[in-house]
């Protein structure tokens, strides 16, 4: 079975962990093995301890990166709800995937900020507002827009399924299915 890397990179509150589990329900009632390495998981085992700065956000991502690019290589579709700010992150992450020969696919779910802010799923984006917390991505924290993802989503534009059937169908199209 082959395996892949799908790192759905995204603002906080854009739909990355939604379209996560939606593609992932999906692929195993196709009989895909299937993991979805959920951001805010991680933090509490693989990566607690770490904070928000952009070095550990930068750790973050590798060790997450790590872990993925393990499951993918065997056999397993290892899907990726993770913001991932920083472009030199997400390419350390590529670069590994490459040099394995492991699948990788970058999917950049561009909902905008203020689509995002209403959302606001964890109330964060209220917090920032009211200076309860700082160092929000996409407000006062750096996002690097993905330049030459290979699928960007318009979450904001089109229902949770028909995002998570856009991702579906790359996944075909690169035989990866
Ligand atoms: N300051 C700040 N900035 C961004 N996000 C914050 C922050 N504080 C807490 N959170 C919550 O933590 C989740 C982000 O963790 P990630 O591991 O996905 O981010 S990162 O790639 O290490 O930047 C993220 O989850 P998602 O909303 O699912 O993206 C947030 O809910
Ligand atoms: N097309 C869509 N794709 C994904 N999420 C959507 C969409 N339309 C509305 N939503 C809603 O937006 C919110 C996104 O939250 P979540 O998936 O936790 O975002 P993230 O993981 O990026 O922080 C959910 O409440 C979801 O139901």
């Amino acid at each position: 079975m082959t395996g892949a890397t799908i790192w759905l990179t995204g603002l906080p509150s854009a739909g990355k962990t939604t379209i996560a589990y939606e593609l992932a329900g999906r692929l195993r009632e196709e009989g895909h093995r299937v993991e979805v390495l959920d951001g805010d998981e991680i933090r509490e085992f693989l990566s607690a301890g770490l904070g928000f700065s952009r070095e550990d956000r930068h750790t973050n991502v590798q060790r997450i990166g790590f872990v993925a690019e393990l499951l993918a290589s065997n056999g397993v579709k290892a899907l990726v709800p993770v913001i991932a700010p920083y472009e030199d992150s997400r390419e350390a992450v590529r670069k590994r995937h490459t040099s394995e020969g492991t699948p990788y696919v970058e999917v950049h779910v561009a909902t905008p900020v203020d689509v995002c802010s209403v959302r606001d799923v964890k109330g964060l984006y209220a917090k920032q507002a009211a200076g309860e917390i700082s160092g929000l991505t996409g407000v006062d924290d750096p996002y690097d827009e993905p330049r030459n993802p290979d699928l960007r989503i318009e979450s904001h534009t089109q229902t949770v399924q028909e995002s998570a059937a856009q991702l579906h169908a790359l996944l075909t199209e690169r035989g990866l299915l």
